[in-house]
């Protein structure tokens, strides 16, 4: 059977619905149905000079497979028109609905995986809606209280302990449960999903060198490495607390399975230095499959045809490969 995907394009002044056009020209090995409005993906295929046909989605699995320059289509209307390059408040409910049709559709099994498009948190919250990122509105619409973010590219996974909060909240996060609960998360992960028989786990400190000690920070010594110690009896090979600023070189990551970061911007610039543009976003520990890209809404780009799809056709690829590994 075909993976059935749903792509939601995210912010309509965004790159999203180009890419949204943009995937449509390629052959997949699924059938992928964007939530979205209709009229502003003909518009941004129009825009670039791409054949687009939307076939209304019913609902139910697709007969025919989807061809190159076909899409499926399920419509949300807009709020208002939305033009390339100009966030608009009034459509930052149209994105969450697409967000919450995509996650109702999965939790049904509807769907088979959600690939989404980026957002732009702060349009959202100005329209209104409280939302820090795709990965707290899933766990939250999933009723799951802890969910990893993890973004993976060639050689090099990294995984947060935190994700969309302030820096001035973090500290206060990391307790040795959140702690325990993401890396058992992407162990667990590691082992189903991506094949790895006996994962390699490195985990950063939280503040410099570790903490040197205890003389630049408690957090590593009283909370983080009585977790690695506990998580280690327990049969697992994980390591660390390592200083962030050390940790990310060839002679540590050549055998990590993936990186444990304590924040965002601990871990997400390294990976996205290694691999803008060739990275994948993925929400571990929902009850199905997301992935997503690793870019933002790049409004600087929406409309131009030299918007770099790699991430979203990485994402694409990567939810067909989770799906088909699922069903063996
Ligand atoms: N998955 C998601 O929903 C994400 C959403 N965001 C949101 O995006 C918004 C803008 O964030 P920024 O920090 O400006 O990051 P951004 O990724 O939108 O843009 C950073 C730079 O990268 C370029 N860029 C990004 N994607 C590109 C692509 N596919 N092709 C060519 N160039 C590309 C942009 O033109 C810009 O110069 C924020 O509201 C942020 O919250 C950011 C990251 C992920
Ligand atoms: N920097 C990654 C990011 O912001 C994407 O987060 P999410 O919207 O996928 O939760």
């Amino acid at each position: 059977m075909r993976p059935l995907l749903a792509f939601t394009p995210g912010e309509p002044a965004g790159v999203g619905p180009d890419l949204a056009v943009m995937m449509a020209q390629q052959d997949w090995n699924a059938d992928i149905v964007a939530i979205a409005d209709s009229e502003l993906l003909t518009q941004r295929a129009m825009e670039l000079g791409l054949p687009l046909t939307l076939i209304p989605y019913d609902g139910t699995r697709p007969k025919n497979p989807m061809l190159p320059g076909q899409l499926f289509i399920k419509h949300i209307p807009l709020s208002a028109p939305a033009v390339a390059g100009e966030l608009n408040v009034a459509n930052g409910q149209y994105v969450v609905e697409t967000l919450s049709v995509a996650s109702d559709g999965n939790l049904t099994g509807e769907f088979d995986a959600i690939v989404t498009g980026p957002v732009h948190k702060g349009i959202i919250n100005e329209a209104g809606v409280a939302f820090s990122g795709h990965t707290e509105f899933f766990a939250n619409k999933a009723d799951r209280s802890d969910v990893v973010m993890m973004l993976a590219t060639e050689g090099l996974r990294v995984a947060l302990v935190t994700t969309h909060i302030p820096l001035a909240y973090v500290a206060k996060a990391i307790t040795a449960e959140r702690v325990e609960k993401i890396i058992t998360i992407l162990h667990d992960d590691l082992k189903q999903k991506f094949g790895e028989d006996e994962p390699n786990i490195l985990v950063c400190g939280l503040n410099p060198h570790a903490g040197e000690g205890g003389h630049l920070g408690h957090e590593d010594e009283a909370i983080i490495s009585p977790v690695i110690r506990k998580l280690q009896r327990g049969g697992m090979h994980v390591s660390g607390p390592y200083p962030a600023d050390t940790l990310f070189q060839p002679k540590y990551l050549a055998s990590a399975s993936a990186v444990v970061a304590m924040y965002h911007d601990q871990g997400l610039p390294v990976l996205k230095y290694k691999g803008f543009g060739k990275a994948v976003n993925i929400t571990l520990g929902l009850p199905y499959i997301r992935t997503s890209v690793d870019h933002g809404t790049a409004l600087d780009m929406a409309g131009s045809p030299e918007i770099n799809p790699g991430s979203c056709q990485l994402a694409i690829q990567t939810a067909i490969d989770m799906v088909n590994n699922s069903r063996l």
